[in-house]
């Protein structure tokens, strides 16, 4: 029988997984899976219990949660030899990675994902030696992610970034930026830059609209300095997927991205806190297998 370890946040989004987990449970189980379950308990937790179940040998890793715990799992397997399969249940309030996957919310349909025993390779990202999976950010509002208080999230969803980004715009200074990529370089004043491995970024759809999961390149964004109400302009260009072709913007492709910075400048790793520049981004190419629904449509 095949082995599946089932890690959720059960204060994730609007903290409806308990609720679901007998009949996710049931559903493994005619899929032939034996399940056990870990409920995390705070920081850190899901990555030390996922890191477990890759030593202990399971088959299958299952995230339940948002971006957050699946960041986490990522981390707690990335560096093993022998790494399980992964799984994914979105219970969070943005899920960009599930969206990315064309994962659905409804439980139903993510079982039969689970069960449906399609398998893709999927890349991720590397900085020093953390992980991500989404994206990596920094600069102008890419700290909201995690200074966003969980409680109002739980209360009103994504419109609780929209509230807390508002709130901040009117401090936003541009920094000065010295990045290599893929043997090119960059000199000048940026906004903010985007290392991202797939398409779906803080619930924009089209953010990297060219981005592929399975390529080995990372869709790098860099926004130079502009004026407030340029922001805005770019702001709904962005909702389009329009904004790549802004002259104060820069969209390539590339494999390893070194960003340095003048001054202070803090990183964003799928949503979380991940330190402070400079930082190296490589692609890991197709690094873990990852349960995904059959139809999904591959990009390039
Ligand atoms: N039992 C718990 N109580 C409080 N916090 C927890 C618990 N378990 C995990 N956490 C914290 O929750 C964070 C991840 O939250 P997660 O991403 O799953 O949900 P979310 O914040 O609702 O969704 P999203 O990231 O999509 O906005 C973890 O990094 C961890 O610090």
């Amino acid at each position: 029988m095949k082995t599946a370890r089932l890690i959720y946040n059960p204060t994730s989004g609007r903290e409806q997984i308990r609720k679901n987990l007998a009949y996710v449970l049931e559903r493994l189980e005619q899929a032939g899976y034996e399940t056990s379950t870990h409920a995390t308990t705070g920081e850190g937790c899901a990555k030390r219990a996922a890191r477990k179940a890759g030593e202990n040998g399971y088959d299958l890793v299952i995230a339940a949660g948002g971006d957050g715990t699946i960041f986490e799992v990522v981390n707690g397997l990335a560096d093993l030899e022998t790494r399980p399969n992964l799984g994914l249940i979105p219970a969070g309030t943005t899920n960009d990675f599930a969206r990315a996957l064309r994962i659905p919310r409804d439980i139903e349909k993510v079982c039969d994902i689970l069960c449906g025993g399609h398998f893709e390779p999927i890349d991720i990202g590397r900085v020093d030696d953390r992980y991500f999976i989404n994206i990596a950010a920094g600069g102008m509002l890419t700290e909201l992610t995690y200074e966003v208080p969980s409680k109002l999230k739980t209360a009103v969803g994504q419109l609780a970034y929209y509230i807390k980004g508002l709130e901040k715009l009117p401090y936003i200074t541009p920094r000065k930026v010295k990045i290599e990529y893929d043997g090119k370089l960059f000199e000048g004043e940026i906004m903010m830059f985007l290392v991202s491995n797939t398409n779906s970024v803080g619930g924009f759809e089209k953010l990297a609209p060219d981005a592929s999961l399975q390529d080995g390149m990372f869709d790098f964004i860099l926004v130079k300095k502009l004026s407030f109400p340029e922001f805005l302009h770019l702001a709904t260009l962005a909702l389009r997927g329009e904004h790549i072709h802004h002259p104060k913007v820069m969209y390539v492709h590339a494999n390893r991205i070194k960003v340095q910075v003048e001054g202070d400048m803090q990183l964003n790793l799928d949503g979380e806190h991940g330190g402070a520049l400079p930082a190296e981004f490589v692609n890991m190419y197709q690094h873990f297998q990852m349960l995904t629904p059959k139809d999904r449509i591959q990009r390039r």
